[in-house]
């Protein structure tokens, strides 16, 4: 699929289903694709979908490091000739090597379901091209034995021509896998590909009046996962927060670098002495010093907020500082309320990050 194709689609967010998905191929291809949303799959055969559907799921890189795309992936057991309603109205229904496994029965309600109920603004549908068996060493009447047909492409036009003048789509043809040189007008594509795209919207052409009523939920749900977004606010909290902790970390042992290194050396070093001693690190140098925070929270005030409730951070008590450990320790001694009192001594300070005497 290429870009000049999505961009005739939805370009909030795309919402695909690969109809006889079989092991998930071509989904697992799809979900690379940062505009679609929702992904969906149907196969008559739920247990060879059940083999492959776990090759779906997000890994360990899309929860530690999640961006702001958005995508749930949906796998149904059902067959493509019967109705769901959850399957109206997406932006693009491809089938892949599916058709020719239908009998001539099957691929009617096909035709009825696919462009007439689910009306999808784009459809891509391949199947191989009969011509192209001389080609094929071994091959006397069908690629696979359960293919109740192979087309010509003269019989694969014309069976598209008919589904555009019934259900007010057009098509484009092509294909994939060349003939040998000289060959390949004559003889065209090993699988050839028909590409519709619905005209002028859903309601000006022969689709299936359905009213509520009517609308069916015939297929199984197999598999369903939402991948972790940042536009989900319990997520984008969970990454600022260890965001946050990271960049105070960071900027106190820049700190303590400076301290170590210049005015305070003794006093730095001595971990008895600093025991139970608490760094504020101010939320603008946060801000300014931490890309990752700034773009996560996008205003200062946001970040301020967004820290407010948040359990493990500590705020000092105006709220302006992320309060760090000096030293590694379990624990900070908390007053009654749960924070620091503000008794601030701040008697050594590097770039507004204070140490403080609790
Ligand atoms: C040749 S495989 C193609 C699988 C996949 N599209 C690919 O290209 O790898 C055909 C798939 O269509 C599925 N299939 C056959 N009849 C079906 C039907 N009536 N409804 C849904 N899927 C069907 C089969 O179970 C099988 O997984
Ligand atoms: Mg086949």
């Amino acid at each position: 699929m290429n870009y000049v194709a999505l961009a005739f689609l939805n370009p909030f967010g795309f919402t695909v289903v690969d109809l006889g998905c079989g092991e998930c191929t071509l989904l697992k291809m799809l979900k690379f694709h940062h505009e679609i949303e929702l992904l969906v799959g149907v196969d008559v055969n739920g247990a060879k979908v059940k083999k492959r559907m776990h090759g779906l799921a997000p890994i360990s890189t899309d929860y530690l490091e999640p961006s702001y795309d958005q995508l749930c992936v949906e796998l149904y057991q059902g067959s493509v000739t019967q109705k769901d309603a959850r399957l109206k109205g997406f932006d693009l229904v491809t089938s892949i090597e599916l058709i020719e496994h239908l009998t001539p029965a099957d691929v009617e309600l096909f035709s009825e379901v696919v462009f007439g109920y689910m009306t999808p603004k784009m459809v891509i549908i391949s199947t191989p091209n009969s011509e192209f068996n001389i080609f094929m060493p071994g091959v006397s009447c069908y690629r696979h034995s359960d293919h109740k047909f192979e087309w010509t492409r003269a019989e694969f036009r014309s069976w598209a021509v008919k589904v555009c003048l019934d259900y007010g789509y057009e098509v484009e043809f092509t294909g994939v896998g060349k003939a040998p040189q000289g060959q390949q007008e004559a003889v065209g594509f090993c699988t050839q590909i028909g590409v519709f795209y619905q005209l002028g919207g859903r309601d000006c052409c022969k689709t299936l009046l359905v009213n509520d009523a009517e609308d069916l939920f015939s297929y199984t749900l197999l598999y369903r996962v939402n991948y972790p977004s940042l536009c989900d606010n319990n997520i984008l909290r969970r990454v600022l927060v260890s965001e946050v902790l990271y960049g105070a970390e960071k900027l106190k042992n820049r700190w303590m670098e400076e301290q170590a290194g210049g005015i305070c050396d003794a006093v730095a070093l001595d971990p008895v002495h600093h025991a139970g001693e608490i760094v504020a690190v101010p939320l603008d140098v946060l801000w300014s010093c931490c890309p990752k925070v700034s773009v996560l929270s996008g205003s200062l005030g946001n970040l301020k907020h967004l820290l407010m409730d948040e359990p493990n951070i500590k705020l000092s008590q105006d709220s302006s500082a992320v309060l760090v450990n000096h030293w590694e320790q379990d624990d900070y001694n908390l007053d009654d309320s749960g924070y620091p009192e503000a008794s601030l001594h701040s008697h050594r300070c590097f770039r507004g990050i204070c140490q403080c005497d609790y």
